[in-house]
């Protein structure tokens, strides 16, 4: 027997070993969780019969109310312990799956045993609780694991750093309690076991990677330092997955102070959300929060106005370039996404402590109760050193006490008695069961008449009254629109002193004509929402301790700041491809990624130069659309060269596209994509080959993406992967603008397996430079 097969044998009876363990803490945790489940649904079902309950007397009241609540608290314990339980099975579960990935031999200095440290996704100890028999990844000495060869090594704990030398290193795939495969290994991870996992097919959930994360994805996902982490990583580097253990890393790491609600993720549009939302169930840990930038602005803005998306933005970008308005509505979104626009409101705002805040009036029953000159001078009367959204909230205190005299005057008035008469049953008998408390409190009854009038006229006025109440609670009577379009006015006027670009102007009108039209474009959202938080008071998520912000690199830096200010305790993970802009308005000098320099010591910056996701011969290819794609590395993973067929006629195409799409799906590719540039292409093409392939058609509101071929518009498509990428037509006609080389290298970077690119008359210049020996052209 070779010394390899002798340490096979080794390894797996100490599997046949552990799998044991794993089934006996099973068994006992069965019976354990049976006995608690009894008692939960016999506390549930029997919760009314042991509590006392009686009303009669205030004592019986009160021990009511302390008896419902031990019985409460009673079953509050039981079920956070069957939840601990319920966690801990699902953890053993997984483990029997498999039970571990790998084995370092580590041998402390200064010590004279060597341990033998054995990594999953979750620790397990001996039957006694003594000795880990598995150590949790994320556990400080498994970081061993990733960050070195065998020879000289350490690691950081909190006791500080423990320094030795790794006298082995071993990989494994265990399934179901076998070893399926076994390797000694080197600094990089397995490249065996990379290769068999990334030969596999994509997936319409992301998967996770604790068994093979690379030494420069492990500093991303165990950094504690930096307040602000920006990882520029190119296509495929691996940024989300490293992004997502990163967060299963911060939950175990600081498990007592900080859970799943801490934490959000931003990323691109909702079906990226679900892509990514297995990732952290899989490894044991709850999902953190997750959103898109677009579902802010919405929640903020949605009920004053219709909202432009950042996709319809885009497709305007793309297809209507031929609008007279085109030029200035492009300049309009790049300034309005500087910081120089910001500073243009934030002079404004220092303006506007001295004058022009513009109010609405308060009506009540068609009259004006309160003008919006007298708001405007009582807000102009207060303290100037005063912040303008303090001095609003004295407004807005101010106005309540006013509306409350104001109430006490309506009481008496006829169409209050004439109102109340017609109150329906629920709301009088409101008012009646409020007169009974009240008599029975109160020995000095007077007429109960008299006082059920009284009463009425009040729950009249104030059900009259509350809604407008709520809107000065709200800061309803700040005039938004107005301010904001006087706002344009103004710098028109002082576009002397401002670095403003040709034809602000027009740009101005541009959002005037939409905002009259009660529609905010999207380059406006986000500096409208700061102005009104200057004025309003600036809203804080002070709960998040830790962003991701994933594709940041289409973050504007004006929304950058914005995030910022919204969120002040946390710290922050960027995630992004400077060479996968797409959108406009971040495409600008002061891009986050534009920079390689860490601006600051509370700043660090990553970068990951290799490319995973696809075959070696595709990243060959994608690298020549890009300047400076020849510092990109590609995985040792081999492949078909991409494919590019010139066509002349709509028809030919589409014959083709068949074809290819049908060869690919025989080759059991389960996820291919046809790319389109544009939604509207998208459109076209599923319209004119659904009845020949079955098809999905992606669109900005689809939420979750199934196997199969879908028809996806590329700026949709990012983030994502397919075993087989189509580009639909990739012809000079598509793609000419040099605004438009990132779109193009982003929809080629999501084939894993295969790339085919079909070109409908000559192919786009993009692919000019490329070399020719990387993609082989294909002919009819
Ligand atoms: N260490 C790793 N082990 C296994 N697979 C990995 C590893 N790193 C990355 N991958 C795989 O590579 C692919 C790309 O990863 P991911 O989507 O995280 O990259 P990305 O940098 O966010 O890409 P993009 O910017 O192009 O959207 C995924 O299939 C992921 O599972």
């Amino acid at each position: 027997m070779t010394e390899l097969n002798k340490d096979l044998e080794k390894e797996q009876l100490r599997v046949d070993n552990v799998m044991k363990q794993i089934d006996s803490k099973i068994k006992l945790l069965e019976h354990n969780t049976g006995g608690l489940k009894k008692d939960i649904i016999g506390i549930r079902s029997e919760f009314w019969e042991d509590v006392t309950v009686n009303f009669d007397e205030a004592d019986d009241l009160g021990e009511t109310f302390t008896s419902i609540k031990q019985q409460n608290e009673l079953l509050s314990e039981r079920e956070r312990s069957h939840r601990q339980f319920y966690q801990q099975m699902k953890n053993l579960d997984r483990l029997k799956h498999s039970p571990y990935f790998g084995r370092v031999d580590f041998h402390e200095n200064g010590e004279r045993e060597v341990d033998q440290i054995y990594l999953g996704i979750s620790s397990l100890m001996d039957e006694n609780d003594e000795n880990f028999i598995i150590y949790d990844w994320r556990a400080p000495i498994s970081s061993l694991y990733y960050d070195y060869a065998p020879g000289p090594a350490k690691y950081d704990t909190p006791e500080g750093i423990i320094e030795g030398n790794m006298e082995l290193k071993r990989q494994f795939i265990i399934r179901d309690g076998w070893i399926k495969s076994m390797f000694e290994t080197g600094v990089t991870i397995g490249d065996e076991i990379l290769q068999e996992v990334l030969g596999n097919q994509a997936n319409t959930q992301m998967k996770s990677i604790v068994s093979t994360i690379q030494k420069e994805q492990n500093q991303i996902i165990r950094n504690e330092k930096s307040k602000i982490l920006i990882v520029q990583g190119v296509a495929g580097s691996g940024k989300t997955s490293a992004a997502l253990q990163r967060v299963a890393y911060l939950l175990y790491r600081y498990r007592n102070t900080i859970s799943a609600d801490n934490i959000m993720l931003f990323s691109p549009n909702s079906m990226f959300n679900s892509y990514v939302a297995t990732v952290l169930p899989e490894l044991g840990e709850e999902n953190m929060k997750q959103t898109t930038f677009q579902a802010y602005l919405e929640s903020r803005l949605g009920n004053q106005y219709r909202l432009e998306d950042p996709f319809t933005q885009i497709e305007y970008v793309l297809n209507d370039i031929n609008d007279p308005l085109y030029k200035i509505r492009l300049t309009a979104i790049k300034y309005k996404a500087s910081l120089d626009y910001k500073n243009l409101i934030d002079q404004y705002l220092t303006t506007l402590s001295e004058e022009g805040l513009v109010f609405k009036k308060i009506d009540f029953r068609g009259k004006t109760i309160i003008s919006s000159e007298q708001i405007q001078s009582y807000f102009y009367s207060l303290e100037k050193s005063i912040t303008i959204s303090n001095r609003i909230n004295l407004v807005s205190e101010w106005l309540l006490k006013k509306l409350s005299k104001i109430e006490k005057v309506e009481r008496t008035k006829d169409w209050v008695i004439e109102e109340a008469q017609l109150l329906d049953r629920e709301d009088y008998l409101k008012v009646y069961n409020k007169l009974q408390k009240d008599n029975r409190f109160n020995e000095n009854t007077f007429d109960d008449y008299e006082r059920e009038e009284q009463l009425l006229a009040k729950f009249v006025i104030k059900r009259s009254f509350r809604p407008i109440k709520k809107a000065i609670k709200a800061g309803g009577f700040i005039n938004m629109k107005a301010i904001y379009l006087n706002m344009l006015h103004w710098s028109i006027e002082k576009g002397a002193i401002f670095r403003l670009p040709d034809c602000w102007k027009e740009m101005c009108d541009l959002t005037l004509n939409r905002i009259e039209e009660q529609e905010l474009l999207y380059e406006d959202a986000t500096p409208y929402l700061y102005l009104q938080e200057q004025i309003e008071g600036k809203r804080t998520d002070t709960l998040i301790r830790h962003l991701f912000i994933d594709e940041a690199q289409d973050y504007s830096p004006f929304q950058f700041a914005f995030l910022k200010q919204l969120f002040p305790n946390s710290r922050m993970t960027v995630l992004g491809d400077i060479n996968q802009t797409i959108y406009t308005h971040a495409m600008n000098e002061s891009n986050i990624f534009a920079s390689e320099e860490e601006s600051d010591e509370q700043e660090s910056r990553i970068k990951l130069m290799r490319s995973y996701r696809s075959t070696k011969q595709i990243v060959e290819f994608t690298k020549g659309l890009i300047p400076g794609g020849e510092k990109i590395e590609a995985f040792n993973r081999y492949g078909e060269k991409p494919t590019l067929t010139e066509v002349s006629q709509l028809e030919s195409l589409h014959e083709a596209l068949i074809v290819r799409t049908e060869k690919l799906q025989d080759e059991g590719n389960e996820t291919i994509a046809i790319i389109c540039k544009t939604a509207s292409e998208c459109k076209d093409v599923y319209e004119a080959l659904c009845e020949r392939l079955t098809l999905k058609l992606v669109t900005s509101k689809t939420r979750e993406f199934d196997k199969g071929v879908i028809v996806i518009p590329s700026y949709l498509a990012k983030g994502i992967e397919f075993d087989g990428v189509i580009i639909y037509d990739c012809s000079s006609n598509r793609y000419n603008q040099e605004s438009e080389r990132k779109l193009f290298y982003t929809a080629c970077t999501r084939a894993m397996h295969e790339l085919h690119m079909f070109s409908l008359g000559e192919k786009s210049p993009f692919l000019q430079n490329v070399d020719r020996e990387t993609y082989e052209i294909m002919t009819q």
